[in-house]
């Protein structure tokens, strides 16, 4: 079943089209990579389909239900959850706090939430840091804590945002392991943003490459990694593509 099916979104600012006519659609339970060289659209095009911007022109449907330009909180309601490439917890709240205000902005009782949090805290791995302030948080903790946040509000479908930036090597690995076992355990449907080729290469179904704010193709990650147009596109890319 068609889960997510974005249709012809543009944005653009001051006459910079940053999305320029972008469709593509997602099955439920796959995932899918979005990849483009800096400054592609990839941010803006996630931030039109999670609500964050109304798109000036375009649909996006969630589960056959028109969300276009429908506010975060309704998008939420809707099913629908991202993180964002800058986290931004309440730094002065424990890991469990944070997760606990997510669940209850996502509709549940003050009472039931704490417990409902807490089991968001272990599902991403944060058993052992739930009741630290968020500011102490390693970047690894902080991305898992985001991981958290948006996955108290239950979604079918979550966008991530350049998920793995900033982790070195050995920390990335257990995080494509947990999306892995979200897509496989919770049949959670995953649109991804990522820089690091390997990942994409890992846990994409299907990709789509954005190039100043088009659609440059779309396919299997094999397929779609060895097309010239691609390689091009991203020459004089190479250590942002590789990752850090
Ligand atoms: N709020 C804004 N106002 C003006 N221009 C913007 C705004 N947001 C994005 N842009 C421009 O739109 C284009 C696409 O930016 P966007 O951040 O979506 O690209 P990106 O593919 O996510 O880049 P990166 O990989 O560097 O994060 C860029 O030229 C950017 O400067």
């Amino acid at each position: 079943m068609t889960l997510l099916e974005v249709e012809s979104v543009s944005k653009s600012f001051r006459g910079l089209r940053a999305v320029d006519d972008v469709s593509f659609t997602v099955e439920e339970g796959s995932i899918l990579g979005i990849i483009g060289p800096n400054g592609a659209g990839k941010t803006t095009l996630f931030n039109l389909v999670a609500g964050a911007l109304p798109p000036d022109t375009g649909s996006v449907r969630l589960a056959g239900t028109d969300v276009t330009g429908a506010k975060p909180h309704r998008i939420s309601h809707a099913g629908m959850a991202r993180t964002f490439q800058l986290m931004k917890p309440f730094g002065s709240l424990s890991v469990l706090e944070n997760v606990a205000v997510a669940r209850m902005a996502a509709g549940a009782s003050r009472r039931r939430a704490p417990a409902e949090a807490a089991d968001v805290v272990d599902r991403v791995g944060l058993t052992r840091w739930r009741d630290a302030r968020s500011e102490g948080l390693p970047t690894a903790g902080l991305k898992r804590l985001e991981l958290a946040r948006a996955l108290a509000s239950r979604p079918r479908v979550l966008l991530l945002d350049e998920v793995l930036a900033g982790l070195v090597p050995a920390e990335r690995t257990p995080v494509m392991e947990l999306l892995e076992t979200l897509r496989r355990d919770d049949g959670i449907t995953l649109v991804f943003v990522e820089h690091i080729m390997a990942a994409v290469m890992r846990l994409s179904d299907s990709v789509l490459v954005l190039d100043q704010g088009r659609v440059l193709t779309s396919g299997e990650p094999h397929q779609v990694t060895q097309d010239p147009r691609v390689i091009e596109a991203y020459l004089g890319e190479e250590p942002t593509v590789a990752g850090p």
